[in-house]
């Protein structure tokens, strides 16, 4: 079905080229060069996407747009203006505008932003949330309003990002909803964290390696930075990079080139950086374990994402959305009794949305009703798997515990099972670190290279897998 753009612009030379940019990519346009016009158009006819001058002869496009947006919710505006200031950015999008476009703009952009806001039509109004159709961010509340208008500013350009938060308050799906929304979605999304990747290998996982590097270089390694050219890089948990890595990281962001570990040559890439962190910078960069001028040139905006006990109001949201996650992963479906919701609301939730998910999950397993009530809630928060301290190994334990309920041990494979479970990633990760080398492997593991041959025999691990070509 052909897409229907309205243009309101009364510079008739812009109102031209944009026209045939929108024509070009399948719309069809009709034009007004005034508020009346713009009324009487948006009363008379359906559109996909509005795209609106700021001056207009008889009025200020952006000030009625509040009317247009009462009247018309699910219109997305994307708003040109030639007043180069932050304040007409902010009046645009705190007003809803989809996306805003000082003059002189790329043409191109525009059209690929009306493109992309007709897209969203029918799954989310002018932000991006739509508990309804997988994209990724729910939670109306003022807080995460705020983190949408954030992220809507910065699709459209390459401006590092630097996402704050407590642990599981969803840092990584801000970075993935840039990436996918924005205009490198064609491109790789490609996540490091630095605090799960050994101190002496993050050199070379970012920038890679070549072949003789170090002890264990056997082949040259193509690392992340390289990886992600065209797209995304997020790095995760930044605050956990060693000193030598950031001192790299800060010249490959500065130069847009990287060098491999034992390279002479520079390469460049052209990635955007997401990165994110739980950890207060401040307190760090005062000491000297994070650069400061690192900091600032990751930090250009700064993405604080709340608290899920600041946003009560977003539980319940959420709470629906992982009941509806859980039954495409195979657990039965249920809803939550008025009294289990306030429950839920209540908490302090110290391992955030992660947390809510966890618990929501285990309660959709383990009621004996369709109707998830107040006393099974409140029965699965008092057990210890209520995580005690927001970290990754609390997180990891109610995994385990989540798996543990959903299987049936009834033939005595508890333990086997179990210990596979935990074996597996363990040996992977043995391996993977270092390239498939069954000797440092089990060195490092700290058994005997027999047992993990032989383990790995047992678990079907091909150790050939992880040899670096
Ligand atoms: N607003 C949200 N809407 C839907 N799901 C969410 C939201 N926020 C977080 N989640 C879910 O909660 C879990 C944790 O989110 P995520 O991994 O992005 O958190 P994080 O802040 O990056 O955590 P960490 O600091 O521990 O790495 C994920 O399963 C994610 O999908």
């Amino acid at each position: 079905m052909t897409r229907r753009a309205l243009l309101i612009e009364d510079d008739t030379a812009i109102a031209t080229v944009i026209r045939a940019g929108l024509e070009a990519e399948g719309f069809a346009v009709e034009a007004q060069d005034s508020v009346a016009g713009r009324d009487s158009s948006l009363a008379a006819g359906q559109f996909d996407v509005m795209l609106t001058d700021v001056m207009l002869s008889d009025g200020d496009g952006i000030e009625t747009l509040g009317e247009v947006r009462k009247s018309y919710p699910d219109l997305p505006i994307i708003i040109l203006s030639a007043q180069n200031t932050l304040d007409t950015a902010v009046r645009a999008t705190d007003r809803g505008a989809f996306e805003y476009f000082p003059k002189p703009f790329d043409l191109n952009e525009v059209v690929r932003a009306a493109r992309q806001a007709a897209d969203s039509v029918g799954k989310s109004s002018a932000e991006v949330e739509d508990p309804g159709d997988g994209l990724p961010l729910i939670g109306r509340s003022a807080a995460m309003q705020d983190v949408y208008r954030l992220i809507t500013r910065v699709l459209h350009n390459d401006l590092s990002v630097l996402v704050l938060g407590e642990s599981g308050t969803g840092k990584e799906l801000v970075a993935e909803a840039i990436h996918e929304l924005g205009s490198r979605k064609t491109g790789p999304f490609i996540a490091v964290n630095a605090a799960a990747i050994p101190r002496e290998l993050i050199e070379s996982e970012l920038f890679g390696h070549e072949k003789g590097a170090f002890t264990g270089a056997t082949t040259r390694n193509i690392g992340k930075f390289e990886q992600a050219n065209g797209g995304t890089l997020f790095l995760d948990e930044i605050g956990d990079m060693p000193a030598e890595a950031q001192t790299r990281l800060l010249r490959a962001l500065q130069a847009g080139r990287i060098r491999r570990v034992g390279g002479s040559q520079e390469i460049s890439v052209d990635v955007r950086v997401i990165a994110a962190t739980n950890r207060d910078l401040a307190p760090m960069i005062a000491e000297g374990s994070f650069r400061e001028d690192l900091y600032y040139r990751l930090n250009v905006v700064p993405i604080q994402l709340p608290p899920l006990r600041d946003r009560a109001g977003d539980v319940e949201p959420l709470a629906k959305h992982f009941l509806k996650l859980a039954t495409t992963e195979g657990l039965p479906a249920r809803t939550l009794s008025d009294d289990a919701v306030r429950v839920l609301a209540d908490q302090p939730w110290r391992g955030n949305v992660r947390e809510l998910r966890n618990l929501v999950y285990r309660a959709a397993l383990l009621s004996r009703d369709d109707v998830i009530d107040a006393e099974t809630v409140a029965g699965l928060l008092d057990t210890s798997l209520q995580v005690a301290d927001a970290d990754e190994v609390g997180d990891i334990e109610m995994q385990i515990a989540n798996w543990l309920g959903a299987q049936n041990f009834a033939d005595g494979s508890l333990y086997q099972q179990a210990a596979e479970k935990l074996e597996r990633p363990v040996f992977q990760h043995a391996l993977k670190t270092t390239g498939g080398n069954q000797l440092k492997a089990a060195q490092m593991l700290g058994i005997n290279r027999n047992t993990l041959r032989k383990r790995l025999q047992e678990l079907q691990i091909d150790p050939e897998q992880f040899s670096r070509s």
